[in-house]
């Protein structure tokens, strides 16, 4: 059983710290799930609020998360990207509805643009081994975070084209880690990264990663999630 967050997280993203959907135009409500819920345990609501904190200075930013890519985005925005009669992508770090079982997580954009950091909780459903997590569990939050940061950089709707990780210490279910991710290079269409993953007091890397994501075209399939 986690432990639960108290409301004063909530409370310091709705005064600002985090940026808020354009609820108002919207057809839909979207719920911002980068946010402490009941799922949360203790480890991971103390980093977010350490996360929150340095953010404070607008050298970081949180980056709202919701069930669908573009749920957030204003009505007249959807019917021109034609998703008024259906809902957009389902994204799959989300795609868990009870709080705590699968990824919790949050991403931090750096103010310039080029880093992106992951808090991630990772729940009992990304069980691989006995009591820890699934590799592909870890290659999904490597390819959001690294994916966040490529969208950051491309300013467009980019793909993974190669991802190479190297596995160095299993990872426990119910950790909470910390996904630190890097342009390292933007070359035309081509932007490579790096992504090293650690637990929160830095003491052990359970893994680093390279990768390289390709902007394509708008008429190319959207990634799973956008800014
Ligand atoms: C919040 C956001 C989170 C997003 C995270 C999730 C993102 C995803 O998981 S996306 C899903 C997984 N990825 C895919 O399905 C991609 C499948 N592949 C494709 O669709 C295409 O191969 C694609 C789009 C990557 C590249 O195709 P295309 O746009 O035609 O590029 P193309 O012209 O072939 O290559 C462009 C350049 O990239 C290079 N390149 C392309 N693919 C690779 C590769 N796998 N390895 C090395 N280089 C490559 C090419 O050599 C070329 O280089 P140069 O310009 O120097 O000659």
């Amino acid at each position: 059983m986690w432990r639960s967050c108290g409301a004063g997280a909530r409370a310091a993203v709705a005064h600002g710290l985090g940026r808020a959907p354009p609820t108002a135009l919207c057809s839909v409500s979207p719920q911002d799930l980068a946010v402490p819920n009941t799922g949360w345990s203790a480890a991971m609501c103390e980093q977010f609020q350490r996360l929150l904190r340095r953010a404070a200075d607008g050298s970081w930013r949180r980056i709202p998360s919701y069930r669908r890519g573009l749920d957030y985005l204003p009505e007249v925005v959807q019917m021109a990207v034609g998703v008024v009669t259906r809902p957009g992508p389902r994204l799959f770090l989300r795609s868990v509805d009870e709080e705590g079982a699968g990824f919790e997580y949050a991403i931090f954009l750096h103010a310039s643009g080029h880093r992106t950091q992951c808090l991630c909780q990772l729940g009992p459903y990304l069980e691989g081994h006995h009591g820890f997590a699934h590799g592909g569990a870890i290659a999904t939050l490597i390819d959001s975070t690294v994916g966040t940061c490529a969208l950051a950089v491309a300013k467009a709707s980019v793909m993974t084209a190669k991802l190479s990780i190297s596995y160095l210490a299993p990872v426990p279910v119910g950790a909470v880690v910390v996904a630190d991710s890097r342009m390292e290079r933007h070359e035309g269409r081509k932007i490579f990264l790096s992504c090293h993953v650690r637990d929160t007091k830095r003491d052990t890397l359970y893994a680093e990663a390279t990768a390289l994501f390709i902007q394509v075209e708008d008429t190319k399939p959207p990634p799973a999630a956008s800014l």
